[in-house]
């Protein structure tokens, strides 16, 4: 068990969709938050990364920074998931262990998984098969960011782990068109459709992919339960255990946003994997379950982007 109490955490990309739900969800506990932002810190920068850490030392760590996107920026800016990600994750692992920091979480991604994975998908499927092409690129640098976790437990016993989220939402997500995962995209469109009075909306792909969706409070709760009471060398998957597909969603968003035109299939966009769905059985055994239901969330968050596209930025 990790004491929470009286103890320096560190959240890396504490302005994030996660980083804010992290902040939120560790305000409540009895610890002092640390947090830089990236103007003052590029975590892609090794020396900087250890100068900072020298000088703040927390005593935990959650690695919630890192090079985010939806399906078409993981597809078409390969070198920035890439080498961002191993970087973010290389730099904060040999610095915390420099610094004798001996509690950090690392977050990877149900992308790590192979693409035919059979479903829901157990944490035991890592490696056991090609990735998908369009984030192979994020999937390795995750992947290397489980294995050191792994590599300072085994070398160095340091109590090192990681979690891996299923596609997350909420507040303070990103609703840029290109680069937005399909989840504030399509509230966006939906949104953005009713406004103009257009007749329909335009889905990327063929819309039977199926996705499992998690807010990011959700995601924040369990990951501090996991800082709490993880110590092994497994990685923990963190989600629902329920999937939708991506047609199913853009119906469901149709509905909570109020938009009751037509949706048509842009087939030139990717599909991605098509399914990821999570056993989180590991993660049930510690006692958790999710608070938040789908449909509840995206009125949440739809509310939330009503005042965000009204220029109020409530983040
Ligand atoms: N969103 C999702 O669906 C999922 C996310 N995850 C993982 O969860 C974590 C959080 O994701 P999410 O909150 O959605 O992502 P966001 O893009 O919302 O937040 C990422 C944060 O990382 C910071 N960051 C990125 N690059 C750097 C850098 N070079 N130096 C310093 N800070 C940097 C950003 O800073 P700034 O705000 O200044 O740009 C931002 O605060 C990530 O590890 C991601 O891989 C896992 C599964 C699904
Ligand atoms: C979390 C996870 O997120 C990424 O994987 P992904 O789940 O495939 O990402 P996505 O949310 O962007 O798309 C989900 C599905 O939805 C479809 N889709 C329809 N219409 C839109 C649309 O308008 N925008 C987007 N982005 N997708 C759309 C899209 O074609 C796909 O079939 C990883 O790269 C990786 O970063 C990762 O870890």
């Amino acid at each position: 068990m990790f004491e929470l109490a009286g103890k320096r955490v560190w959240i890396a990309g504490h302005r994030g969709m996660v980083g804010s739900a992290l902040m939120r969800r560790l305000a409540r506990e009895a610890c002092e938050i640390v947090t830089v932002d990236r103007k003052t810190l590029d975590l892609r920068r090794q020396s900087d990364v250890e100068a900072w850490l020298v000088q703040s030392r927390p005593d935990a760590i959650i690695v919630a920074a890192a090079q985010v996107g939806g399906i078409w920026a993981n597809a078409t800016r390969p070198v920035d998931f890439l080498l961002d990600n191993l970087q973010i994750a290389t730099n904060i692992f040999a610095a915390a262990h420099a610094c004798d920091v001996d509690r950090l979480l690392f977050l990877g991604s149900s992308c790590i998984y192979p693409r035919d994975a059979s479903q829901p998908i157990a944490e035991e499927a890592l490696l056991t098969g090609p990735l998908e092409a369009t984030n192979q690129w994020y999937a390795i640098a995750k992947i290397a960011g489980i294995k050191l976790a792994q590599a300072y437990r085994r070398q160095y016993g340091r109590n090192y782990i990681s979690a891996q989220p299923t596609n997350l939402y909420g507040p303070d997500d990103n609703f840029d068109p290109a680069s937005s995962h399909v989840l504030p995209a399509l509230i966006r469109k939906a949104h953005e459709a009713k406004m103009r009075g257009d007749s329909a909306l335009t889905l990327w792909g063929t819309g039977t992919p199926r996705r499992e969706f998690l807010h990011c409070d959700d995601c924040a709760d369990a990951l501090v339960l996991l800082l709490q009471s993880w110590s092994d060398d497994t990685p923990v998957n963190i989600g629902t255990g329920e999937d939708i597909s991506i047609l199913e969603l853009a119906r469901l968003v149709c509905d909570i946003v109020g938009f009751a035109g037509d949706i048509l299939h842009d087939l030139d966009k990717p599909d991605g994997a098509p399914a990821k769905r999570l056993d989180i059985s590991r993660l049930q055994a510690l006692g958790w379950t999710p608070a938040v239901r789908l449909r509840d969330g995206i009125a949440r968050t739809y509310q939330w982007f009503i005042r965000y596209a009204s220029g109020e930025r409530p983040r």
